[in-house]
């Protein structure tokens, strides 16, 4: 994992008492997401909460994601980081959109590859979030094809019924 630069009087946050628990499996949070719902070309990406504020997802690189032949695209890769550390909100349920979405591509990661990202919260201060996470092939344990860092800016659940649609009579969750 990437040494995360803090600033500083950033603070860890608490663990939402109604998040799952460590091993079980988050659910997809809007059916139509290209990362972890039914979207055809989408990810489908299968994610289960970790220890304290972590994330472990994985999703199996299709011929839907090249960019080279047999190669996935660097901005699909860069999406995956972005829905593993924007999933994170369900853990702090802090509602929360990227501001800031660093990706370092380290090694290339071929079609038929199932890459394994582990996400994590590093701190809050004020309405930011800072994250991270790092990408490793074919298994947990795998070398490590990919690092990325997230800023998040904690927003009102208004950012979403004002800016997007279908939010009605939701609480927590920012995606019908
Ligand atoms: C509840 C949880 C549910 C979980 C569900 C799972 C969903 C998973 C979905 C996964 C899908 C994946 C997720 C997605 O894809 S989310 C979709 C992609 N992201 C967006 O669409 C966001 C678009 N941007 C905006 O709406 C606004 O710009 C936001 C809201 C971000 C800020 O505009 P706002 O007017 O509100 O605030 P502010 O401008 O005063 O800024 C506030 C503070 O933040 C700092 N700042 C801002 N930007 C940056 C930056 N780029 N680098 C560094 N710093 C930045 C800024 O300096 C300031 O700091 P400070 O001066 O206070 O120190």
């Amino acid at each position: 994992m990437n040494k995360v630069e803090l600033p500083e009087g950033a603070t860890l946050p608490v663990r939402h008492p109604d998040a799952p628990a460590p091993g079980e499996e988050l659910p997809v949070h809007y059916s139509q997401c290209f990362g972890c719902g039914d979207n055809e070309s989408g990810l489908h990406m299968r994610v289960r909460a970790g220890e304290g504020l972590t994330l472990h997802g994985r999703f199996l690189v299709t011929d839907h994601h090249q960019g080279a032949p047999g190669l996935a695209h660097g901005g699909l890769l860069a999406c995956a980081f972005d829905e593993m550390l924007g999933m994170l909100g369900m853990l702090t349920h802090i509602p929360a959109v990227t501001g800031r979405l660093e990706t370092d591509f380290r090694r290339p990661v071929p079609v038929d590859s199932t890459l394994h990202i582990r996400a994590q919260v590093d701190g809050v201060l004020g309405r930011k979030i800072y994250t991270s996470a790092v990408g490793r092939l074919n298994a947990e344990d795998g070398p490590v094809a990919l690092t990325a860092q997230g800023l998040f800016i904690e927003v009102g659940l208004e950012h979403f019924s004002k800016h997007g649609r279908g939010l009605e009579g939701r609480d927590f969750e920012v995606n019908p």
